[in-house]
């Protein structure tokens, strides 16, 4: 069996997609997710003139080979755009050698260690009124844990809420990136109070998750984790940015909260110190950033010899294709933790037919052979790309900030 073909499909059904197919020359196919938010066509561009012509004439079945040849091969290693591009194509040759074997991916991957895969909701709000009502929504809808994210008095745009009530959040709302103002110490002294609240309505029992987004400094983010100990939070996320593994000993001395990174992060060595070293609790790096199944697999191995568990990242800029992979990852991982669940547009969604199913809070994976993900090539025409940038922040007094 030989890769006949290779090629990139650009979707925009509401926000950029990339996806990856790759055709033997028996007609099995396999599709990857390409998609790397405000940087697609810069992935697209190394699948292009670097991969895809590489690949045709290649065995599929050889995944371990073609992952070493994209890996060692290209020389300039790791980054974002090249593990994406792998990742993609790693994606592809898992889903064709799942349906050579006739078995859904977990099959593959060692089968179920779980009927289903718990999931937690994006709760947002431009105050924290707002946010404890899309909690009470979302308890309804039957999830047990719940991110919130919730406007700071002061602070006129926030990570993970939406610009006008009632609107899909999506960061990448520009062409080039928009400016956003940040404060510290205002977020400081505002954030433990949206815990509080949400304990206060909602009791104990429910898994209560935040995303920091990279804005705070060690000592910062320690200050932090010691404030919300009498909230007993699921994870706090990204609490730093993470280039400095060795900043988490500091934030890991002083506090017991959970700690959860890596959706930035691309390769296995991101993670090392942090493992090693046992500063973390989560690891965040999703299938279509970090190398695929093949490289996924171990950094989970890696991890679970640290007590440290996965909470893929699991945004609407990662398309159904990853998720689909996902799910059935997360069905069969021994040290899984819980699956970020953001739902994708009506749209995307006919775009990209799936047989993963969503109920009661939990994914269940689906039985067809493979990962269960198309995507309708037809219906993608339809939706032509658009440029769109995530923003930057700056401090109040201009500094440019992470955003
Ligand atoms: O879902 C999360 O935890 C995120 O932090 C979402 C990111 O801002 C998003 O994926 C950036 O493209
Ligand atoms: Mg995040």
């Amino acid at each position: 069996m030989k890769i006949e073909q290779a090629y990139t499909i650009v979707t925009s059904p509401g926000r950029n997609f990339v996806t990856l197919k790759v055709v033997t020359d028996e007609g099995v196919y396999g599709i990857g997710d390409a998609t790397l938010n405000g940087r697609e066509m810069a992935v697209v561009a190394y699948l292009e003139e670097h991969v895809i012509p590489a690949l045709i004439g290649r065995d599929p079945q050889r995944i371990e080979d073609i992952w070493h040849y994209l890996y060692r091969g290209a020389y300039w290693r790791r980054g974002p755009v090249t593990m994406s591009a792998i990742a993609a194509v790693d994606l592809a040759l898992w889903d064709i050698k799942a349906k050579l074997a006739g078995m859904p991916l977990y099959q593959l991957l060692g089968g179920k260690s779980r009927e289903r895969v718990m999931t937690y909701a994006h709760c947002t709000g431009k105050d924290i009124d707002a946010c404890l009502e899309e909690v009470k929504a979302h308890v309804a809808l039957g999830y047990r844990a719940v991110r919130v994210q919730a406007g700071i008095p002061g602070i006129p745009t926030i990570y993970g809420v939406a610009k006008r009530e009632g609107e899909r959040y999506e960061p990448a709302d520009a062409e080039l990136p928009a400016e956003h103002v940040w404060s510290t110490e205002k977020y400081l002294n505002h954030v433990p109070k949206l815990f509080a609240a949400v304990r206060e309505h909602f009791g104990d029992d429910l898994h209560v998750l935040h995303d920091v987004h990279h804005r705070l400094t060690p000592i910062e983010a320690a200050r932090l984790g010691k404030a919300v100990e009498p909230y007993h939070l699921f994870w706090l996320e990204d609490c730093v940015p993470a280039e400095n593994q060795e900043g988490f000993r500091l934030i890991r001395q002083h506090t017991t909260t959970p700690l959860a990174v890596g959706e930035v992060f691309n390769s296995i060595h991101d993670y090392r110190e942090l493992l090693e070293n046992q500063w973390i609790d989560y690891i965040r790096m999703p299938l279509s950033h970090g190398g695929g199944i093949t490289h996924m697999r171990r950094v989970a191995d890696l991890a679970g010899l640290y007590h440290v568990r996965t909470g893929f990242h699991g945004p609407t800029d990662l398309s159904p294709v990853c998720l689909g992979a996902a799910v059935h990852f997360d069905t069969w991982v021994p040290n899984f933790g819980i699956q970020e669940h953001m739902p994708h547009t009506e749209e995307t969604d006919a775009v990209f037919p799936h047989d993963y199913c969503f109920e009661d809070g939990h994914f269940i994976v689906g039985e067809a052979p493979g990962h269960g993900v198309d995507i309708d090539e037809a219906l993608a025409k339809q939706y032509p790309y658009k440029r769109a940038s995530l923003p930057v922040n700056r401090l109040e007094d201009g500094t440019l900030w992470h955003w």
